[in-house]
């Protein structure tokens, strides 16, 4: 039995203008960004460190399933692979492809021989994943056999002391085939992509689509706040049964 419920029907033409499509995935060094990810109204996404909290109603965790239908790959850090131990694979009724998933993990330090994704893969369920990890890390042998056997790679990039690796991430990710990438999460991922002034002059992010749940997580959670301000334009709201969605692009 699906876990997940009909989509409201007037969710997906509220959420087409945002997602990546012929005319918007063409540029040669990135696919396609989407920011998305669910927060309390404090700006938190977990309730405390390492650990996995809840947010979204079915009817909001629906619609990332549905999310994940529309893209090549999802993105997460290392800091959620530990904290959720994802499956990371798209359980929306009839799925014709699943998204790639891809982990930032510079020190190699994920167990993938232990990991749900890996039992999701084994089923036949999700893909393998991508693991994008530092020139100098020491990968285990087990985990690197594990990941190649089911059609997974690690990428080695310098991403350790480099301000500006998400461009070298992005495009090798373009050079993977990968045209259009959702990212998840979790914060360190996402402020980080959010000060894109930082180490760009145009943001890297195309869309973003934020679940907000009407819960407050207090001081201890786990928070989203970039550095500094970033105007969000082309705003639209949706309101559903408990969650309230923002969809926008970061002004230019
Ligand atoms: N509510 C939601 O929608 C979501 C919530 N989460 C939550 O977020 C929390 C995890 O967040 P964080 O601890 O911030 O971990 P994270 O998932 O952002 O991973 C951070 C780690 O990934 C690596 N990393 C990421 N980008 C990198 C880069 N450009 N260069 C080098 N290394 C990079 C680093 O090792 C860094 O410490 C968990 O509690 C998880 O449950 C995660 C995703 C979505
Ligand atoms: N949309 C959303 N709502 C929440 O309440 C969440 N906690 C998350 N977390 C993200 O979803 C991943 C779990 O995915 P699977 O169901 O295991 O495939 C988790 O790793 C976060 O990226 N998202």
């Amino acid at each position: 039995m699906s876990e997940l419920i009909p989509l409201p029907q007037t969710l997906i033409p509220f959420l087409e203008p945002y997602f990546p499509n012929e005319s918007n995935t063409n540029h040669p060094k990135k696919p396609f960004v989407t920011l998305t990810y669910a927060q309390s109204l404090d700006s938190r996404i977990s309730a405390k460190p390492g650990t996995q909290t809840k947010l979204s109603h079915l009817e909001t965790k629906t619609m990332t399933h549905y999310i994940r239908t529309r893209h090549d790959a999802i993105l997460v850090g290392i800091g959620t692979i530990l904290a959720d131990d994802p499956k990371l694979n798209c359980r929306y009724p009839e799925t014709k492809s699943q998204p790639r998933p891809v982990i930032i993990d510079p020190n190699a330090k994920w167990k993938y021989q232990d990991s749900t994704l890996r039992k999701i893969c084994a089923e036949g369920k999700g893909l393998a994943p991508f693991i994008i990890v530092d020139e100098s890390a020491g990968i285990d042998s087990e985990s690197h056999n594990c990941v190649l056997e089911q059609g997974g790679k690690y990428v080695s990039l310098p991403l350790i002391g480099n301000t500006s690796n998400w461009a070298i991430i992005l495009d090798s990710l373009r050079q993977l085939g990968i045209k259009s990438v959702m990212i998840e999460g979790g914060a360190r991922v996402i402020n980080d992509l959010l000060d894109f002034n930082k180490f760009s002059e145009k943001p890297i992010i195309d869309s973003i689509i934020i679940t907000i749940a009407p819960v407050y997580l207090g001081i201890e959670g786990v928070q989203v706040s970039p550095s500094s301000r970033v105007d969000i334009t082309d705003v639209k709201w949706w309101q559903g049964e408990q969650d309230s969605v923002l969809c926008g692009r970061p002004l230019q």
